[in-house]
């Protein structure tokens, strides 16, 4: 469905600087309001994972209340590296700045978007035109970028990572990356992505996670590599939708694991392993719980896309799930607004 809307507002929910937080050491998200409840609720899981001593638990504090800290600067933090980003950088590639072009797109990708455009398409004539991996799970995968433009990309990364630049922590989970939008490709590539090619797919795919009401993302490069993170733990995403894209480089291990949907009980039995193919994106929920395998040799450069559509997170935020606590926040921020997306339907007003 095509879709126009005046610029919004985006917030975040205030249960971001409380809930959540990742404990890398003990592999676990915990909640957090003070020392009490720490104890009181992850006491004996935390023992069970390592955490015994009065040291250990005191350590485990302090990190936690540095991560809060954090968290309530991120956006106004993120807003300043941008703006310096912006003044002072000198990209490797500046053509990758330019507005996205469908030659820097996979032949099958443009085929399945335009496919999806069109005023007939269905789910079936879409199942066509990319590989199902999981029918059950409903995980797709197909080519998404072209090996040269994968090549510009990562070479403008690397520049970028070289360079002595500000930068932010990718996502909570993971350590070294980028954040595209502080770099200053969501305008040129990462929104023009989402609303030409990603919605009009995702609307067939999954209508009822708010595939045809996408109005905001949050992308991001993740890196591994030896020395660097070499793994990442199950986890599910703040996003309703999402797609992750292999960029390369060479590498081996770091395959995707995927359970079950985060709401179910016994979530992770029998996960499915899903190899990286350099320039395929793997399409999945948002809240089904997965993680990355160890890196074995070499480097891997994937793109996240975290889609969201603020008609279904305004109801309940995936996070904490309730009714969220609105702050507002820079940018698209956790992707939640204070009014319904306004929307009018192209297709009527022609
Ligand atoms: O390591 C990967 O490719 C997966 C990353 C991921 O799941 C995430 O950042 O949400
Ligand atoms: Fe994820």
């Amino acid at each position: 469905m095509a879709t126009a809307g005046v610029p919004q507002r985006f917030c975040r929910c205030a249960c971001f600087c409380s809930e959540n937080l990742y404990v890398a050491r003990y592999g676990l998200h915990v909640r957090f309001r003070g020392e009490q409840q720490l104890r009181a609720d992850y006491g004996p899981i935390l023992r069970s994972r390592g955490c015994v001593t009065p040291k250990d638990f005191q350590q485990l504090l302090e990190e936690l209340e540095q991560e809060v800290e954090r968290r309530k600067r991120l956006g106004q933090e993120s807003a300043a590296r941008k703006a310096l980003i912006a003044s002072s950088y000198h990209p490797a590639r500046p053509e990758i700045y330019n507005s996205l072009q469908d030659v820097a797109l996979a032949p099958e990708f443009l085929a399945a978007a335009e496919y999806s455009a069109l005023p007939g398409a269905d789910l079936k004539g879409l199942l066509q035109r990319l590989e199902t991996v999981s029918e059950e799970k409903r995980i797709y995968r197909l080519p998404v970028f072209t090996a040269p433009f994968c090549q510009a990309l990562l070479e403008e990364l690397e520049h970028f990572e070289r360079s002595d630049m500000p930068k932010g922590r990718p996502n909570t989970m993971n350590n070294y990356g980028v954040l595209l939008h502080e770099l200053g490709l969501d305008e040129p590539l990462v929104t023009p992505l989402r609303e030409r090619f990603l919605q009009p797919l995702m609307a067939l795919l999954y209508p009822d996670c708010g595939g045809g009401w996408l109005d905001s993302h949050r992308a991001f490069v993740v890196k591994y590599a030896p020395g660097q993170d070499r793994e990442l733990g199950c986890h599910y995403d703040n996003a309703e939708l999402t797609i992750n894209v292999s960029l390369g480089k060479a590498f081996t291990g770091g395959a995707l694991y995927f359970g079950g949907l985060f709401q179910a009980p016994s979530a992770l039995a029998s996960p499915l392993e899903v190899e990286h193919v350099v320039g395929q994106g793997v399409l999945h929920r948002g809240g089904q719980l997965h993680g990355a395998r160890p890196l074995g040799t070499g480097e891997r450069w994937n793109l996240i896309v975290w889609l969201r559509a603020s008609a279904v997170r305004n109801r309940l935020c995936p996070m904490c799930c309730r009714k969220p606590d609105l702050v507002d926040d820079e940018g698209f921020g956790d992707g939640f607004t204070r009014e319904e997306p306004t929307t009018v339907d192209l297709c009527v007003m022609t």
